[in-house]
């Protein structure tokens, strides 16, 4: 007798839409599922994985180097298999697959994993392709990124973030605008993830015949997906904590001047004076700073930042970054009150 195949999620959607914000709502909530979670992210350091919010007994597994569509798709073969393997052992208990792609993904080629590989198509059904769309930058994604539209034309569900920030008005133009790319997956708001997972998970809204439509090949050829060159990421990494107001200024002169190229940033933030992490997330303008968890006592510190955009001048980015280093002997203590008092009026 066959084994039921594992159902698995594919949660797609551009660049800082809200797709582990979704995650994390699900990792947290008490809902009896039992999730195997597969991250993929691009850029060469993975932030993602620090801002899960992980209960113990879940499996989250990262693949940081490269895209999940093209480069890293052996690897999600393999972490398929091993799951699977482990789970037939006994080892590891769950009962579904969510698998996050990069902002840049294109999920037809994740999709057709699940048919294309023997071994995966043995032990795996794929349940549905759920696409995040940002509510307030999704019409200018649409426009400029092929991959925003490959993620809303192959999608199931397509689950509209950020609404709190936009007009009526703006949300009915975006959702007919994604009507129009994709009539049959039904459009539903979520607030910073909150859904109701019955609309989301075990929907077996998945179709073949769908995706062979809008993809002839689907079955046949492995599809090679074409990454837009021009998006391109870097990190930084810094040990030395940072003066809360140089960052907070030269951060805050970046964005001024490079906004319309930062399509996403986002780091965890090692600021001078603050016993908590900061989280810094970004699309565009729309900048976050939030504290959270404390460092370690003993632990290491470091700030990572991730930039992810089109043109961005490095060397400039690092520049203004490593300038924010507290300089401990140039700044008297009486500077760093002052900037203290600033900072506290900041809404972080
Ligand atoms: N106002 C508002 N902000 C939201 C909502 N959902 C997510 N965000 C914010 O949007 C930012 C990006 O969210 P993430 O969940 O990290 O986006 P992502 O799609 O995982 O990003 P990448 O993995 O980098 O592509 C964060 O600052 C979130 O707090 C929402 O419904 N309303």
């Amino acid at each position: 007798m066959s084994r039921p195949q594992i159902p698995v999620t594919v949660l797609t959607g551009f660049l800082g839409a809200g797709k582990t914000t979704l995650l994390n709502r699900i990792l947290s909530e008490p809902h009896g599922h039992r999730i195997a979670v597969i991250e993929n992210e691009f850029g060469e350091i993975g932030i993602d994985n620090a801002l899960l919010k992980r209960r113990s007994d879940e499996q989250v597994l990262v693949m940081n180097n490269g895209c999940i569509c093209c480069t890293v798709r052996d690897d999600l073969v393999r972490i398929l298999g091993e799951l699977a393997a482990k789970r037939a052992a006994g080892e590891l208990d769950f009962e579904r697959v969510l698998i996050e792609t990069t902002g840049l993904a294109d999920p037809a080629p994740v999709a057709q994993t699940f048919f294309v590989d023997p071994g995966v198509a043995e032990h795996y059904a794929l349940d549905a392709v759920i696409t995040v769309v940002d509510a307030v930058h999704g019409m200018a994604q649409l426009d400029a990124h092929h991959e925003a539209q490959d993620q809303v034309g192959f999608a199931d569900r397509i689950l509209l973030s950020k609404t709190d920030l936009v007009s009526a008005e703006q949300q009915e133009e975006l959702s007919t605008r994604l009507h129009e790319i994709n009539i049959r997956a039904p459009i539903i708001p979520v607030h910073f993830g909150k859904t109701d997972l019955a609309q989301i998970l075990d929907i077996d809204a998945f179709s073949l015949d769908i995706a062979e439509a809008l993809e002839p090949e689907f079955l046949h050829h492995f599809h090679h997906h074409h990454h837009d060159d021009d998006v391109q990421s870097f990190s930084i990494r810094l040990s030395e904590p940072l003066s809360p107001i140089r960052f907070r200024l030269g951060l805050g002169s970046l964005i001024d001047k490079y906004s319309a190229q930062l399509l996403r940033y986002k780091g965890v933030v090692h600021l001078a004076g603050y016993e908590q992490r900061v989280i810094l997330q970004g699309v565009h303008m729309l900048m976050a700073l939030n504290l959270a968890e404390p460092w370690l006592p003993d632990g290491p510190r470091e700030s990572v930042l991730v930039f992810i955009g089109e043109r961005l001048p490095e060397a400039e980015f690092r520049a203004v970054i490593d300038a924010a280093v507290l300089r401990t002997d140039a700044e008297s203590d009486a500077s760093f009150d002052a900037a203290m008092k600033i900072i506290d009026e900041l809404p972080f």
